[in-house]
């Protein structure tokens, strides 16, 4: 809790007409960290409705509320109360206002796969042009100074002011931060003040939260809605609905930034694969420009040509923007070469849905001059109609494919890995991860790919409500470090 004061007014404008002046202490959306004068946001959730603890919050010393419904009847009646008909907004709005400063150039990226790697790209290519950046995401906060992780994609709101109000107070003026469906759906950014947009691509991912993939795209559409009038948006126009999410863009007056092998600003015209590096050929401004991006895969050119992109709706030259594509580091834990043993290589991965592991597959095949080998799984708690789908995708474009736990959370482990495995006889089993892990390093020889998927940069896995130590790096070092004798 912040420790000066508010008034209601200042914070959530026009919604306490009798009480604007009346100041509290500190904006909570959740009960229990309500502190004496503080104003509690009641928020309907996904688990319960925030309107159930609002007696919760008083009895804690709240003494405000504000609610998307009417006011119960037996609320003490010196408690103030408002009710909004957007009350996630209201808290994000109040947020900001909470935690005023942001960065001045801020972008945001959205879509199924690539976010983070785009959210760190655009970054690197600041820093290379001399900004003071900063990148916002699933791997958590990232200055030149080093990172701090965080467990969402995209905060909540107070916690995500607070942090652009620190970066701020750092030096930071400019950000590239990942904006989840999530995220968008639930209003948490509506209080960031975004200079541009970017949209990557769309394939199966959240339908356990989203209705539908039309309700799912929706959401990811919704970024355009935060952005101010004439903003660019950037699209690949190489990923899936990309039309869509251009019409959208247009619809609200958005001046786009096409980019890809099909986009008109930077058009990748030629990709040479050359070890673990690619030779682009982009044309920019009518004039043909080639970049040594040193990372692997047709879908990291994608990705990099998007961070050119944001890196030019914030107003940096296209060829600058580029020219800075040379100097990439890899995002960790996305195609990460982590060892190799006997000739084979082994590769880390955060591909934990389906379209991800089917172009991180086809990435690594032409790097298997032998077997193709991955050792993955699917979380438990989350969309189950990915699981034979990453099961057949496996089975189709890995020549042995080992089926292991990924946070199986408060699943049953093998229910979750009985509904991948139901996709292929192909299919081999070994549950304990770090075991799976072992047994596919021990399989390594000469000209053999090994990847094992789901976890990227993730330090724990997820057991009913515990998180266990865990590292796939850390495991296939030490498995490497062992039979490398
Ligand atoms: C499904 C989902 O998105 N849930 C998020 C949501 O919680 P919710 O509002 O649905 O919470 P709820 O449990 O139903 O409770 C409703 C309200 O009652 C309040 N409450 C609850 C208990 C109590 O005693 N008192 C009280 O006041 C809660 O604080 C909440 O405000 O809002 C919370 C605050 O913003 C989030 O922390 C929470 O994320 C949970 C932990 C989560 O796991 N989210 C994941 C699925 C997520 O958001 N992932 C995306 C995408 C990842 C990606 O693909 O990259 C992300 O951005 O990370
Ligand atoms: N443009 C892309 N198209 C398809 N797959 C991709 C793309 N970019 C990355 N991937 C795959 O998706 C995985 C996750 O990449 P990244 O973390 O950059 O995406 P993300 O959108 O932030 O994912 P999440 O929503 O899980 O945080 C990578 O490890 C890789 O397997
Ligand atoms: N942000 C994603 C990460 C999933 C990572 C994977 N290891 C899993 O647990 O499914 C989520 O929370 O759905
Ligand atoms: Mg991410």
């Amino acid at each position: 809790m912040n420790a000066r004061n508010w008034s209601l007014g200042q914070l959530f404008p026009g919604a306490f007409p009798a009480d604007a002046d009346r100041s509290v202490t500190g904006v909570v959306f959740d009960s229990r960290k309500a502190a004496p004068g503080a104003v509690f946001v009641a928020l309907a959730g996904a688990k319960a409705d925030g309107a159930r603890f609002i007696a919760d919050a008083v009895a804690r010393g709240a003494t405000a509320i504000v609610s998307g419904q009417p006011r119960p009847q037996d609320l003490d009646g010196a408690i103030v109360f408002a009710q909004v008909g957007d009350p996630r907004l209201a808290l994000s709005l109040a947020a900001a206002v909470v935690h005023p400063r942001q960065p001045a150039t801020i972008v945001a990226v959205t879509g199924t796969s690539g976010k983070s790697s785009v959210a760190d790209f655009t970054r690197q290519i600041f820093q290379v042009l001399g900004h003071e950046a900063a990148s916002l995401g699933t791997v958590g906060i990232v200055t030149s100074k080093g990172s701090k992780y965080g467990s969402l994609t995209t905060p909540d709101p107070l916690s995500l002011h607070a942090s652009l109000d620190k970066l701020a107070g750092e030096g930071i003026t400019h950000l590239a931060m990942e904006a989840s469906s999530h995220g968008l759906d639930q209003r948490r950014l509506d209080g960031v003040r975004l200079a541009a947009g970017a949209y990557l691509n769309l394939g199966r991912d959240h339908l356990d939260y989203h209705p539908t993939v039309e309700d799912y795209l929706d959401a990811k559409l919704r970024l355009w809605d935060l952005l101010p009038a004439g903003a660019p948006v950037v699209i690949n126009r190489d990923g899936a609905f990309a039309d869509k999410a251009s019409a959208a863009a247009v619809a609200k007056g958005h001046p786009i930034i096409g980019v890809g092998c099909a986009g008109e600003t930077l058009t990748l015209l030629e990709v040479l694969r050359e070890g673990f590096s690619q030779r682009l050929q982009v044309r920019a401004q009518g004039r043909e420009i080639e970049v040594v991006l040193p990372l692997v895969g047709d879908f990291m050119a994608g990705n990099a040509l998007v961070a050119a992109g944001l890196a030019v709706a914030a107003g940096e030259a296209p060829e600058a923007a580029l020219n800075a594509l040379s100097g990439l580091v890899g995002v960790p834990g996305r195609l990460e070469r982590v060892g190799s043993l006997k000739g084979g290589l082994a590769v880390v991965d955060f591909a934990h849905k389906p379209d991800a592991l089917e172009a991180v597959l086809a990435t690594l095949r032409p790097y298997a001059a032998g077997r193709l080998i991955c050792v993955f799984g699917c979380g438990g708690d989350r969309d189950r109609g990915k699981r034979p789908v990453m099961g057949q995708i496996a089975a189709d474009l890995a020549d042995l494919a080992i089926v292991t736990d990924d946070n199986p959370r408060t699943e049953d482990p093998g229910a979750i890995r009985a509904e991948i495995l139901a996709a292929s006889p192909k299919l081999t089993e070994i549950g304990d991860r770090a075991k799976a892990i072992r047994h596919a390093v021990g399989l390594l020889g000469t000209g053999d790919v090994l990847v094992v998927a789901g976890k990227g940069h993730e330090t724990g896995q997820i057991i009913g409500d515990r998180t266990l130590p865990f590292s796939d790096q850390d495991v296939v070092r030490a498995a490497i470090a062992e039979m490398d004798q």
